[in-house]
């Protein structure tokens, strides 16, 4: 089985970015790239990143607008071949079917349910009633309907979901080694929790990229796995 972690390099500098890559590379399955690189270095940088790795990437840009702007957005990074991408699922349904559409054949499209950064407090204030499972089960729900691939949602619900969709693809970040530090994530588990409860991709950044010693930490979390 290839190695589910994908390493999210949430940091400005290409250089840093590659130097910290180029220590780990032999203990990652892929690569996320989010907004923070994406917006700093665009097409240039992911293609850089790609060629340098060799691995697959995730483009994390969580597009949330009308349909017709998240399609053209979708067309717009085609030609990066992304292995997944990410849309927020509460962009509804008419948007998430027309990212998929526009999407590439081999690109994976994936709906952001509720944020790991978010518990059951912040959702009411955001005027959701309910638990973060029903929400998440909900929204899985939808994006399943519209034809995605599958769901970004914390290790707290990844096993109900699996249950409900079963060949659904399911990205799983606010991941934490037993003992590390939670920092702004609020619904973690470790990262072989999740993998054990049906997570197709381990979204790790901070434990690895913040560690002492990155490459110590990425080969033991390799081996929790
Ligand atoms: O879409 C994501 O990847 C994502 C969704 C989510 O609900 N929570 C979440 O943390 N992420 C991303 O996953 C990564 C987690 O990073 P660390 O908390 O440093 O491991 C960041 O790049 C986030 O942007």
């Amino acid at each position: 089985m290839s190695n589910p972690v994908y390493l999210a390099l949430d940091m400005p500098q290409l250089d840093a970015a590659k130097d910290l890559l180029s220590k780990v590379r032999s203990h990652i399955g892929g690569v996320k790239l989010g907004m923070e690189f994406f917006y700093a270095h665009g097409h240039h940088g992911v293609m850089e990143v790609a060629h340098a790795s060799g691995l697959p990437i995730f483009l994390d840009l969580k597009l949330h607008d009308i349909p017709n702007t998240v399609a053209g957005a979708m067309q717009s990074i085609h030609v990066l071949e992304p292995a997944i991408v990410t849309v927020h699922a509460s962009g509804g349904r008419a948007m998430m079917e027309d990212a998929k559409a526009a999407a590439g054949e081999n690109c994976k499209v994936v709906a952001v349910t509720m944020l790991t950064s978010l518990d059951e407090n912040d959702l009411a204030r955001t005027g959701v009633a309910g638990t973060p499972h029903d929400h998440v089960m909900r929204l899985a729900e939808l994006a399943e309907s519209a034809g995605l691939d599958g769901i970004v949602c914390s290790g707290q619900e990844v096993g109900a979901v699996h249950k409900q969709w079963k060949h659904g693809f399911f990205v799983v970040p606010g991941l934490r080694p037993a003992g590390s530090a939670g920092g702004d994530q609020k619904r973690t588990v470790t990262p072989r929790k999740a993998r054990d409860d049906g997570a197709s991709v381990l979204v790790i950044g901070r434990p690895i990229s913040k560690a002492a010693d990155p490459l110590a930490a990425a080969r033991e979390i390799e081996a929790t796995l």
